[in-house]
């Protein structure tokens, strides 16, 4: 028997802090194809009413790097893990300051999150971010639908469109291919970056130079990742608008340059092409792409890109040379055509094992290589982060 002094006072019950309120919206939401499919969900994220291309990605984890990814610029995405919003939003995991995608269509939202990290719902992140979402969508049947007819523009409506008017809005809509999208997330002013990822996963890092390597980074729609990596690496960035110049680039006496990832068809980034092209005219000076990096670089030696069924956009893609695979992080919906590579110049260094697609190359007789997939993946595995340190002996192999 617990007997309590009468002099004791028990406090009163301090009221729980209010938890934030994690009630979904209700609100009846539609996704139409340009095809006139049409697939019934609910209001999430911001209301309104988007278009835009309708991609997947396969990821199970890292859904708020994909939705600030710039690279997702104007796309509505699909995820196939099943539910979404686990973990909460966090303000570290950001790989821009905002949210680049239009639209997030998921099989369900959690409806409570769980994590140390979480600071706030991902359904509320997405309405402050402007992100018109729909939840509730058989995304099995819809992926299915994509993986058969190919990536498609569509739209969701969260404010009561009906599909009829909808589907003439999709029609209405431009493609965005053919368009740089590369210009309109770049940065506008040029900026330095020494910051590395808080928790620095490789231990295998080795010692970094006495003084750093001097790298520019051409921001396409870079991801805050590969900067992060990039310092961790050695390495201290400046970063230029997409438009650069090459005599800005040399101005500030690189030891190597950046090309980065980035939105939209690499065909249209005819800047970003000129500008590589003028670098491939410095046969000492090491350059580095990554995925619209990469292209733009296969484009600048006179090859073709294409654009794929729908895309490679997921955590787990085999991509390898011989002897070798490394299991990637992939964003993209264009390749560059193999045959269109000039040999004598070029060597393919790895595939995609899943398709067989253009995965990696190198010049034969210059330090410039690069990457179609995410060595910093950020989403995803580690597997290929060597690459950077490939990047920073190139530029030590110079001093
Ligand atoms: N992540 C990227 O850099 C994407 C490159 C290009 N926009 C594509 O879709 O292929």
């Amino acid at each position: 028997m617990i007997t309590v002094p009468a002099n004791a006072t028990l406090d009163t019950p301090q009221e729980a802090p209010a938890e934030p309120s994690t009630a979904l919206d209700e609100a009846p939401a539609v996704l139409v194809l340009a095809d006139g499919t049409v697939l019934r969900g609910v209001a999430c994220g911001a209301r309104g009413r988007v278009c835009g291309e309708v991609v997947f990605n396969t990821g199970m984890t890292g859904y708020q790097e994909v939705l600030t990814d710039p690279s997702y610029a104007g796309q509505l995405i699909t995820f196939t893990y099943p539910e979404l919003g686990n973990t909460g939003v966090n303000g570290e995991d950001l790989e821009a300051d905002q949210a680049h995608a239009r639209g997030c269509i998921v099989r369900q939202l959690a409806p409570r999150p769980s994590s140390w990290r979480c600071e706030e719902t991902l359904d509320h992140w997405l309405s402050r971010q402007g992100v018109v979402g729909i939840r509730g969508v058989d995304t099995r049947a819809l992926v299915r639908h994509l993986r058969e007819g190919g990536s498609i523009n569509g739209a969701i409506a969260s404010d009561g469109t009906d599909p009829a008017t909808l589907l003439r809005e999709v029609l209405a809509t431009p493609s965005m291919d053919g368009l740089n999208l590369a210009a309109r997330v770049s940065t506008r002013e040029p900026y330095t970056w020494n910051r590395t990822c808080t928790a620095p996963f490789d231990s295998r890092l080795q010692p970094g130079p006495v003084s750093p390597y001097r790298v520019v980074a051409i921001d396409f729609g870079i991801k805050r990742a590969i900067l992060e990596r990039l310092v961790a690496h050695g390495c201290a960035v400046t970063v230029l608008p997409a438009d650069a110049s090459l005599e800005q680039v040399l101005a500030l006496e690189p030891e190597g340059v950046f090309l980065s990832n980035g939105p939209g068809d690499p065909a249209a980034v005819r800047e970003g092409i000129t500008l590589a092209r003028d670098l491939l005219e410095q046969p000492q000076l090491p350059v580095f792409g990554i995925c619209l990096g990469h292209q733009i670089l296969g484009l600048a030696l006179g090859g073709r890109s294409f654009k794929l069924g729908y895309g490679h956009r997921g955590l787990n893609h085999p991509c390898g040379s011989p002897g070798s695979v490394e299991i990637t992080s992939q964003n993209h919906g264009f390749a560059l055509n193999p045959d269109s590579l000039p040999a004598e110049r070029v060597r393919i260094t790895h595939r995609n094992l899943n398709d067989h697609t253009v995965a990696a190359l190198e010049l034969r007789h210059q330090p410039v290589f690069g990457i179609q997939y995410h060595p910093e993946a950020s989403p995803g595995p580690h597997d290929a982060d060597h690459h950077f340190a490939r990047f920073a002996a190139l530029m030590a192999e110079r001093r």
